[in-house]
């Protein structure tokens, strides 16, 4: 009995379990079937987009670009009404985003596309720093199937690149400079070659003074470059631009670099050459670099003796002897180690293989005195665009007048008279307009036509030391011109021009 009890007990519970599986086993058939009845019926396709990709730690660059625009569309949409505010530490202001559950719409070439944010637990056990963090978030897209490639090929890239630049244009940019090697760490790697803080700098394009026609045509590069990944990568080309700036100092071309880069929305590299100690470490610090970004080498034919040929690779004949055959080959080896930064490397670094790594960058060199670089430096392709920035000019006058002074239309007003002295002597005098600026800052005690004065007497004091310079030549000795030093000709005359010209009368008269 109690035999015939235990099988019947283990029959029963075989029966159970053969039960179970088959229901399992139906079960799973029947998901599948109505999956397929679904995806038969709905003609809706659904794209999700978690936050961390399976193993990673880091933000998803595509979630992230999506946040973005997003957050942008909320902006012209006005219909989500249940936000979120978030305040990253590099955002010049927070960031709106969707909150969970919301839905917002999105049209593209005709098709409409549903996004919604929303969270879920992990399917595996997740070990988290801060509590709440345990819930993955996600994006999901849901857009009719006959749009299917549609969406994956053109709307998702295209996104992709908005929310970048939106991302671009919120971010707090920074600028950057290059540590010596020594302080570089193999731990943070990136953060040791560069050291940064936030950019700040209001300097724009309406405010600096030069050519108008030139200013804009800038402009107008600066845009073409911008929108021109498909033409650079039709052409075969990287996707960089080269610019050299060159003019005696206080020109602006500093200043320039500052515009350019809140005009683009990039961050700056300012490249100190004079601590990178080889071709080696410049690649290095090149490709620490990140795309949207401009990097800066100032003054560059002080930075380094690029001016030369490029490295001569023959070696000098060796002198006789074993020990100074030894003493030549231990300089050579020490040079060719140490072998500092050579024209070669930099212009590696411009358009070698390497400046292909990351995109979308603008290399800008500085220089006082063009004619001292090497023109390999500077030929078309490496410095695409020369832009020469000079001494003040009436028209770049204008502009710091009304930066500084704030007049515009001088034509009624009651600085037309000045103007027009300031245009005469500008024409023949040479102020940077740092200098000029400087005459323009109004105190309490010094109002605009103060100012513009002082600027007059100043461009007067410059023409008469200009001119004194050129009567005393020293080829043509006899020449001297001895200016009418009446005091009520010229009231304001500096006491030094004054002197000059007396030394000049002096000696003339000896003669
Ligand atoms: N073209 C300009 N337009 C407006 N302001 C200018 C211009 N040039 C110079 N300034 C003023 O002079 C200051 C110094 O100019 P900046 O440093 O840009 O000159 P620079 O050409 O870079 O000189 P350097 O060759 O000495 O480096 C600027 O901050 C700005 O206030
Ligand atoms: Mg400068």
């Amino acid at each position: 009995m109690a035999t015939n009890d235990l099988w019947a007990g283990i029959g029963s519970a075989l029966a159970f379990l053969i039960t179970l599986t088959t229901m399992a086993m139906n079960q799973s058939r029947i998901k599948l079937l109505i999956n397929k009845i679904s995806a038969y019926l709905n003609p809706y396709i659904q794209i999700t987009i978690p936050e961390y990709g399976a193993e990673s730690f880091k933000r998803s660059d595509f979630f992230v670009a999506i946040e973005a625009y997003l957050s942008d569309l909320c902006h012209q949409d006005g219909r989500v009404r249940k936000l979120k505010a978030e305040l990253e530490s590099d955002m010049q202001k927070p960031q709106v985003s969707v909150d969970d559950d919301q839905e917002i719409v999105d049209t593209f070439k005709g098709a409409t596309l549903w996004w919604y944010a929303d969270t879920e637990l992990p399917k595996t056990t997740v070990i988290t720093y801060r509590a709440g963090d345990e819930k993955r978030r996600f994006y999901r897209v849901a857009f009719h199937k006959r749009f299917h490639k549609h969406i994956v090929n053109d709307y998702l890239p295209y996104i992709i690149k908005n929310g970048r630049d939106v991302i671009a244009k919120n971010r707090q940019h920074r600028l950057f400079t290059n540590n010596a090697s020594s302080q570089w760490s193999s731990y943070d790697r990136e953060k040791s070659l560069w050291s940064h803080v936030e950019f700040r700098h209001p300097a724009k394009f309406d405010m600096l003074a030069m050519d108008p026609a030139k200013k804009e045509e800038i402009k107008d590069d600066l845009n073409a470059f911008k929108m021109g990944k498909d033409y650079y990568a039709k052409v075969g080309k990287a996707w960089k631009r080269g610019y050299l700036l060159f003019g005696p100092p206080g020109t602006g071309k500093s200043m320039m670099i500052a515009a350019m880069a809140n005009f683009m929305n990039y961050d700056i590299y300012d490249m100190e050459l004079t601590v990178v100690k080889n071709n080696t470490e410049l690649r290095k610090l090149f490709i620490e670099t990140k795309g949207k970004s401009i990097i800066v080498v100032e003054d560059i034919d002080c930075s380094v003796d690029l001016t030369g040929k490029r490295r001569d690779k023959k070696k000098a004949p060796k002198k006789s002897g074993d020990q100074s055959d030894m003493l030549q080959e231990e300089d050579e080896k020490m040079d060719d180690e140490d072998s500092k930064l050579t024209l070669s490397g930099v212009l590696n670094f411009i358009d070698g293989l390497w400046s292909a790594c990351g995109e979308e960058r603008i290399i800008i060199f500085t220089t006082n005195y063009k004619d001292k670089l090497d023109q390999a430096l500077i030929r078309p392709g490496r410095m695409d665009m020369h832009i020469e920035m000079s001494y003040c000019r009436y028209e770049a006058f204008k502009v710091l007048a009304h930066n500084y002074l704030n007049i515009s239309d001088i034509r009624d007003s009651q600085f037309f008279q000045l103007f027009s002295e300031i245009q005469g002597l500008l024409d023949q005098v040479d102020m940077s307009p740092a200098d000029v600026a400087e005459h323009l800052i109004q105190t309490e005690k010094k109002d605009a036509g103060a100012c513009l004065q002082a600027l007059i007497r100043d461009l007067e004091i410059l023409k008469a030391k200009n001119n004194s310079a050129a009567d005393c030549h020293p080829q043509d000795p006899t020449s001297i011109v001895v200016p009418d030093l009446n005091p009520t000709v010229m009231p304001d005359l500096d006491p030094t021009v004054i002197n000059i010209f007396e030394v000049a009368r002096d000696s003339t008269l000896e003669s």
